[in-house]
């Protein structure tokens, strides 16, 4: 039997986890608070190709209630959250990384939840046993963290607690691959789980050499995107370390982890951005430009077929 979806926030991951859901065939309930999202995000799906709804009682604006009811492969767009919830067999909430909402969500759907539904959450940085804490449904709770856009990149993060009940984690995991994901499965709970620990710690370096005068934005982008990058996207840094050597490496770390970067703040660089409102993409500048609205969605677009093309250029030689 096909199980139900339902996503809680409509933003920019809660949207693209119900595109991804929906184009894999599940009937995905959508919920968010706020009416003017529903209504882009109807607009935007309606634009993928996606068949869109609106639920009994909402505003026409939201897709027409009369037609999908609550079809496979559909979406259908709600404010009311026990709405969304019932009869869900997979709940992900994607609301504010903020710990109080997050957690208040939660409480607030355990009346409607199926007793065997599962629960995850598409947090980035927030430990899962904190918004276990007092959850009546803890045991059926998880961590399934999805990376922008979430219909496109296949890695999906996926992390229990140690009462997780049995089953729970791999079902959810099957779930991902279903969809066409490649889900890991982390053996605990840890802080920006294993992928923003590893991104954190390139961009602390990255920012160290700029502050350090050692090369120019565009030009230590390059040195990644031109170099390891490439590596990075066949070979994960224990097989790098394999190819190259261990006996380099060994070298290569004793030498150079002494000099790295070792900020425990956010870096400067960064800090003074977000003070002027510079935001990166979504405000048009960041360390670099990116012109108006417009311009962001080509850009937005042509980012997203050529992460597609990697995607398929990297399957086809691992296939071969
Ligand atoms: N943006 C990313 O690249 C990314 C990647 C992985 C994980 N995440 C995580 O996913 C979550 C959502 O991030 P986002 O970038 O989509 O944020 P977003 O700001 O684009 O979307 C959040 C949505 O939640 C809605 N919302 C507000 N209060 C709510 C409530 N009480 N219940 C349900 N929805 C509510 C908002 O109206 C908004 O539409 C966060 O936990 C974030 O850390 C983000």
């Amino acid at each position: 039997m096909t199980v139900s979806i339902a996503v809680l926030g409509a933003g920019t991951m809660g949207s693209g986890i119900a595109e991804l859901f929906a184009a894999h065939g599940f009937p995905v309930a959508l919920y968010d608070p706020n009416g003017s999202v529903l209504f882009n995000v109807r607009q935007r799906l309606s634009e993928r190709g996606i068949s869109v709804a609106a639920a009994e009682g909402e505003p026409a604006a939201y897709g027409d209630a009369a037609k999908p009811a609550f079809g496979t492969g559909s979406v259908r767009l709600s404010s009311e959250l026990a709405d969304a919830v019932k009869g869900a067999g997979f709940v992900i909430e994607a609301g504010p990384e903020k710990l109080e909402t997050k957690r208040e969500l939660l409480h607030a759907i355990a009346p409607f939840l199926a007793d065997d539904a599962i629960v995850a959450s598409n947090t980035s940085t927030l430990p899962l046993e904190s918004l276990a804490q007092g959850q009546t449904f803890a045991n059926r709770l998880l961590i399934a963290h999805f990376f922008n856009p979430a219909t496109v990149v296949p890695l999906v993060e996926v992390v229990g607690l140690p009462d997780t009940e049995p089953g729970v984690v791999e079902r959810a995991a099957a779930l991902m691959v279903s969809c066409g994901k490649a889900p890991v499965v982390l053996k605990k709970d840890c802080p920006g789980f294993i992928a923003n620990r590893l991104q954190a710690a390139v961009l602390r370096e990255a920012c160290h050499l700029l502050s350090c005068g050692v090369a120019d934005a565009e030009q230590i982008d390059r040195a990644m995107t031109e170099g390891p990058g490439l590596r990075w996207a066949l070979n994960g840094p224990f097989a790098i370390a394999d190819y190259g050597g261990l006996d380099i490496w060994e070298k290569v770390t004793s030498n150079l982890f002494p000099l790295l970067g070792g900020d425990r703040e956010a870096p400067e660089v960064i800090s003074a951005s977000v003070r002027q409102g510079h935001l990166g993409f979504k405000s048009g500048a960041g360390f670099y430009e990116y012109g108006d609205g417009e311009a962001r969605q080509r850009e937005a677009s042509r980012r997203e077929q050529a992460l597609l093309q990697l995607i398929r250029g990297r399957k086809g030689e691992s296939e071969s």
